[in-house]
């Protein structure tokens, strides 16, 4: 079980000024200021969950994520992972997490897989037969019987990732943070990686917390999202309770024959709002309940010409950018 209770990590930022003089004034006058990356946050996580923990750049999950396995220190509050104060204790909670973080690599770069593998299993001291086991289970899911003799370096992306995700589960840790983990990667891989993901949690009740940007990861992996925004915690909750709340929005991008400035018709005034204009595409936002998507673009047709649209149905991909953009 994760608690986390008025979780804050502030960094302190030097200021620079300008131009030589300012690097020089800067050697005897320092300013400071402070960044708020993590904002009094409080959550709970049970054994066995799959969380998403998603926001936009800079919002604060990977400094989240960093005081969790132990490697920043919060600025205030509490946390615990597994009855274990991570900073305290880094090396006691590292045998109880497992971790991918995006581009990184936990595995040796020029020795073949198998004995990255090896490695951890002395480092992690797992008992012979239950490396077998895992090993084999792996080896059939994550299909890595071909990369096994392979130095890491020679990998491609999707066969890196596969490796990686085997090498964060390896040790049968109880909690497994997965940072972007089908990032840039082919469909075809993505789906195995999730599905090798739900299998973990299934047969080891593996607690899962993912940050992605990948929103169908979370659709198909997670059945809780936490939203943050701004080092700030803007919604905790089920997906669907939030498709629920908010699956009657919809958006239309609308491309322009011509740019310029856009005035929304007085028809819809009170009834759509209009969100974002760039580049000779001005999107509308309403609710289906007040009106619908055709009536919306009739109005546009009487007073725009229009080259083409789009609607943007109500998937968590597009709740969840209404939420970046506008808060809850
Ligand atoms: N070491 C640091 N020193 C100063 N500021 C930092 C440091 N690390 C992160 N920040 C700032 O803290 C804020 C939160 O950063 P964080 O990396 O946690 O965001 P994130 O949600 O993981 O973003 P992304 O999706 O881009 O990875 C950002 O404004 C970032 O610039």
């Amino acid at each position: 079980m994760i608690e986390v209770k008025g979780l804050s990590k502030y960094y302190k930022l030097v200021e620079k000024k300008p131009g030589l003089s300012g690097a020089v004034q800067g050697l005897f006058a320092r300013k400071y200021s402070i960044k708020k990356a993590v904002d009094d946050i409080s959550f709970v996580i049970d054994q066995g969950e799959m969380v998403g923990y998603i926001g936009a750049n800079g919002a604060g999950k990977s400094t989240t994520i960093k005081m969790l396995c132990g490697i920043l220190t919060p600025s205030s509050g509490e946390i615990t992972v597994s009855g274990i104060v991570p900073y305290k204790e880094r090396k006691r909670n590292a045998s109880n997490i497992g971790a991918v973080f995006g581009q990184r690599t936990q595995l040796f770069w020029d020795i073949a897989v198998r004995e990255s593998y090896d490695l951890l299993k002395h480092i992690y001291e797992i008992p012979q037969h239950q490396y077998e086991k895992t090993m084999d289970l792996f080896t059939e899911v994550l299909d890595l019987g071909p990369l096994l003799g392979i130095p890491v370096r020679q990998l491609s992306l999707g066969q890196k990732m596969r490796c990686e995700l085997a090498a964060a589960f390896l040790h049968s840790p109880s909690i497994v943070y997965l940072d972007e983990p089908t990032i840039g990667l082919d469909v075809a891989v993505k789906v195995k990686i999730r599905q090798f993901i739900k299998e973990m949690n299934r047969s080891m009740n593996t607690t899962v917390i993912l940050t992605t940007h990948d929103m169908q990861d979370i659709e198909e992996i997670c059945k809780r999202i936490i939203i943050i925004d701004e080092g700030k915690i803007l919604y905790d909750g089920s997906i669907q309770s939030i498709k629920d709340r908010y699956g009657h929005k919809r958006i239309i991008h609308f491309e322009m024959e011509q740019e310029g400035e856009f005035t929304l018709p007085e028809s819809l005034l009170g009834k759509a709002e209009f969100t974002a204009h760039e580049a000779g595409v001005v999107s509308l936002s309403f609710s289906n309940l007040i009106i619908t998507a055709a009536e919306v673009i009739s109005e546009m047709l009487r007073f725009y010409h229009i080259r083409d649209l789009t609607i943007a149905d109500s998937r968590i991909e597009s709740i969840v950018q209404d939420i970046y953009e506008r808060g809850i």
